[in-house]
């Protein structure tokens, strides 16, 4: 029953700490998502790995994966490439493992445009001044590049209205507590029996 593994993708704006929960929830013992490794042309950082952090790309490579229909969504992020692909989210999926995104807004809306039964996760600041601070803390933006993420992230945060559950990432540990239950009920959803059950109609009267 269900046998079908769920798609749990975790979006919110620039700065919010998608990345920080992410990391927090594949640090917990008994985490049993597979974290899909996204693509990029962006430039390896130091202490990354590729094929671990992500599979480190050409924009050609990338492009060509986009012509040829490989990547379940993409996005570009200050003029770099970022994207899923789809083979091995189908793959895990339909070998009914849990699959796990984190990805910025405008990708999360191409996946919910289909895989509609997806678990939509949208991770919020507790206020904007917050937000504005979390960026501001990275140091890696002079002030007017702040503006510019904070007015684009104000425009990510309108996107919530798209998503099925709000997390505010005020203290990590609570924002991951919330997540998992989230996921816990989301396996009882009615959604994911009835297609089973249906599949069953065709033999039960033969
Ligand atoms: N659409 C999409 N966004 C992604 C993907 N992988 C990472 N991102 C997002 O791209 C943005 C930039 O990521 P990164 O360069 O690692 O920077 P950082 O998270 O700001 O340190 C973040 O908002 C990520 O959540 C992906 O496969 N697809
Ligand atoms: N709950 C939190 N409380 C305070 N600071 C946080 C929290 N979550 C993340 N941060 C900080 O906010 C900044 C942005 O987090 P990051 O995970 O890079 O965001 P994103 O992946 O959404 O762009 C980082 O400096 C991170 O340490």
């Amino acid at each position: 029953m269900a046998n079908r593994g769920m798609l749990i993708v975790l979006s919110g704006p620039s700065g919010v700490g998608k990345g920080t929960v992410r990391k927090a929830i594949f640090d917990q013992d008994d985490n049993k998502f597979l974290y899909s490794i996204s693509m990029t042309t962006r430039k390896m950082r130091e202490g990354e790995v590729d094929g671990v952090d992500y599979h480190f790309v050409s924009k050609e490579e990338f492009e060509n994966e986009i012509s040829t229909g490989g990547m379940l969504e993409y996005a570009k992020y200050v003029d770099n490439y970022y994207g899923t692909p789809l083979k091995y989210v189908n793959k895990m999926l339909d070998a009914g493992q849990d699959v796990f995104l984190e990805i910025e807004v405008q990708g999360a809306m191409q996946v919910r445009e289909k895989i509609s039964d997806g678990l939509f996760i949208f991770l919020t600041p507790p206020d904007l001044m917050e937000l504005r601070q979390r960026i501001t803390g990275r140091g890696t933006d002079d002030s007017a590049t702040i503006d510019k993420r904070m007015t684009k992230a104000i425009g990510e945060i309108d996107m919530m209205q798209n998503y099925d559950y709000a997390v505010v990432n005020d203290e990590i540990n609570d924002a991951v507590e919330k997540i998992q239950t989230i996921i816990k009920a989301e396996r009882w959803r009615v959604k994911r029996f009835l297609p089973d059950y249906r599949k069953q109609l065709g033999d039960v009267f033969k």
